[in-house]
């Protein structure tokens, strides 16, 4: 670098005005206002006079500048560095983690996920009991998931067979109750008339043991045909069927779908003809016996032909 010029020497300072002399009578300050004026250019020019010694005062250059050569004044300027990027704000207080390399976006790529680890169950013991593994909490729950194979051949074990506890279930005759209903169910589908069904109806009642259903209520006979038990004895048109019909529904009762008129018409046949009439039940016999009236009682077969006293006997 060039060295700086030397200064150019300070203007000389003005000369002093050549000032009338003072007055006799004057004081020798003379004037306030050309002293002041005279101070005021001495400080000037020191000032002046420091700063172009220093040298280092940007504002002192333009003069300098105008002392240089035309050629050299005219050669550009040196262009200032380009500016920098401005740093990225830093906030306080809350210092940013290391940049971290963003991810790869596999699925912009069509690459297929990377495979995660599998998480390997916690084995469970080949033989582990049903109860162990429902009071096992969370290791139950691990068990009953992926790796519940081991857990899952004891607790299927029911279902898939092999002996299980269902089947001994399955295999266990139902309670008396139970098997009541169900044959009640049973007798309500069956006609009332068929024999068939009274055989297959004492067949299974012998299978499953249950012939002493009603205890001593019970016919010690069964199956035997017998002369019935009790009589439905009414008029024509007294609502004798509908009754019949409402005793009927108890399991125990089977009574006739044709009234025999055994005792009005049927008599002189006999007793076997009477018991052999086809009887829906086997433990008890209602037997529907309906006398006819015909205008007043001494018309009514059972009154006038002695149904009554038949009965009776
Ligand atoms: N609970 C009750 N209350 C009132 N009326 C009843 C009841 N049950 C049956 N009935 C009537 O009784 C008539 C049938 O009687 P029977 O079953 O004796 O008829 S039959 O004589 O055996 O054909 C029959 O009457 P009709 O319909 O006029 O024939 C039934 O409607």
């Amino acid at each position: 670098m060039a060295p700086w010029p030397a200064p150019p020497p300070p203007p000389p300072p003005p000369p002093p005005l050549a000032a009338p002399p003072p007055p006799p009578g004057a004081s020798a300050k003379g004037p306030p206002a050309r002293k002041l004026l005279f101070m005021c250019t001495l400080s000037l020019s020191v000032t002046y006079l420091c700063y172009s010694l220093l040298g280092g005062s940007g504002s002192l250059q333009f003069p300098l500048a105008l002392q240089e050569p035309p050629g050299a004044a005219a050669e550009p300027p040196p262009s200032p560095p380009p500016p920098s990027p401005p740093p990225p704000p830093v906030r306080l207080g809350a210092p940013s983690p290391p940049p971290a390399p963003p991810p790869p976006d596999n699925a912009s790529r069509g690459e297929p996920p990377p495979e995660q680890p599998p998480e390997q169950p916690p084995e469970q013991p080949a033989e582990q009991p049903a109860g162990a593994g429902a009071g096992a909490g969370a290791g139950a729950g691990a068990g009953a998931g992926a790796g519940g194979a081991g857990a899952g051949a004891d607790g299927w074990g029911l279902a898939s067979g092999g002996g299980g506890a269902r089947d001994a279930w399955l295999r266990t005759p139902p309670a008396a109750g139970d098997m009541a209903t169900a044959q009640s169910a049973l007798l309500e589908r069956e006609a009332p008339e068929s024999s068939t069904a009274d055989d297959e109806l004492a067949g299974r009642r012998a299978a499953n043991g249950s012939s002493d259903r009603g205890g001593a209520a019970g016919t010690p006979d069964y199956g035997e045909k017998k002369l019935p038990q009790a009589l439905i004895v009414g008029v024509k048109k007294g609502g004798t069927r509908a009754l019949l019909e409402a005793i009927r529904v108890h399991p125990d009762v089977r009574a006739v779908g044709v009234e025999p008129h055994f005792f009005d018409r049927n008599y002189e046949k006999g007793l076997e003809w009477y018991r052999n009439v086809k009887l829906n039940t086997q433990s008890s016999h209602f037997m529907e016996e309906e006398a006819e009236v015909r205008g007043d009682e001494g018309t009514c077969p059972m009154s006038h032909g002695g149904g009554g006293s038949r009965m009776q006997n």
